[in-house]
C-alpha cells in the first residue's frame, strides 16, 4: 500500500496548483519569454526587495523565539540568498541592476508598498505576531520553495540560446544549489514538525496555502 504524504511535504503538493497559477502570471510568462518590459522588472524589484527586507524581519523574528541552536540556523540558512556573496560589492544582482537603472532602495519604505505585497507582508506578520514556532515555521515555506518550484519550470521553458536577459537573471533560483537548500529545509521543516506531532494540522496547512495564493496575487499583480 502507498503511504500517502503528510506534513509539510503533503502542503507541498497542496500548494502546487496554487505554484503553478503563479508560473502562469503574465509576468512570469513574459520573463520566461524575454520580453517583458524592462520598467515593469524595475516596479517588481522595488516590491520584492521590500518584501525581502520584511522576510529578514519575520526570520529575525523567529530566530528571537527560536527554541534550540538547531532551529536558529535553520533560519539563519534561509536568509543566505539576500545578498550574493559571489560578487565584490555583495549586491545581489537585483540590488545592483535596481542601482543601474537609478533606483535608490533607501528612498523606499513601507509606504511604497503595492497592495498586494502589503497583503503578502501583513499576513506573515500576523502569524508570526502570533508568536507560535509551528505557525510561523511553515509560513516562511511557500516564500522560499514556489520559487524554486516557479523558476525551475522557466528554466525548463525558456530558450536560453536567445541570450534571455530575464532568465539569465532568475537562474539564480533554478539552480542546482537552490534546489538542493530547498530540499535540506523541507527535511528540517518536515521533522520539525513531526517532533511536535503537529503533522496533521489543518490549520498550519491553511497557512501554508494562504500565503501561496497571496504569493500568487503577488505575482499578479505586475
Ligand atoms: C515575494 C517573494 N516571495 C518569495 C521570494 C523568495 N524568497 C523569499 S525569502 C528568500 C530567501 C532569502 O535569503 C527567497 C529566495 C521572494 N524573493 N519574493
Amino acid at each position: 500500500m502507498t503511504q500517502e504524504r503528510q506534513g509539510l511535504l503533503a502542503m507541498v503538493e497542496r500548494a502546487k496548483p496554487i505554484w503553478q497559477e503563479s508560473y502562469q502570471s503574465n509576468f512570469i510568462q513574459e520573463i520566461q519569454a524575454g520580453s517583458l518590459d524592462q520598467g515593469r522588472l524595475v516596479n517588481y524589484l522595488i516590491q520584492d526587495q521590500l518584501f525581502l527586507a520584511a522576510y529578514a524581519r519575520f526570520a529575525g523574528q523567529a530566530m528571537a523565539l527560536a527554541p534550540t541552536m538547531e532551529d536558529l540556523r535553520f533560519y539563519y540558512s534561509t536568509l543566505s540568498y539576500l545578498a550574493d556573496t559571489g560578487n565584490d560589492s555583495a549586491d545581489s544582482w537585483q540590488q545592483q541592476f535596481l542601482r543601474e537603472q537609478g533606483v535608490n532602495l533607501d528612498d523606499y519604505d513601507q509606504e511604497n508598498l503595492k497592495p498586494a505585497t502589503k497583503e503578502l507582508i501583513a499576513a506573515m506578520q500576523s502569524i508570526v505576531a502570533g508568536g507560535r514556532a509551528e505557525e510561523m515555521m511553515v509560513s516562511l515555506f511557500p516564500c522560499l520553495v514556489s520559487y524554486s518550484y516557479i523558476f525551475q519550470l522557466v528554466a525548463d521553458h525558456a530558450d536560453l540560446s536567445a541570450e534571455n536577459i530575464y532568465a539569465d537573471f532568475f537562474k539564480d533560483y533554478a539552480t542546482k544549489e537552490y534546489q538542493l537548500a530547498c530540499q535540506r529545509w523541507l527535511t528540517y521543516g518536515q521533522q520539525y514538525l513531526e517532533k511536535r506531532q503537529a503533522v496533521d494540522d489543518y490549520k498550519l496547512e491553511n497557512i501554508f496555502l494562504r500565503v501561496s495564493r497571496l504569493e500568487t496575487l503577488f505575482w499578479q499583480s505586475f
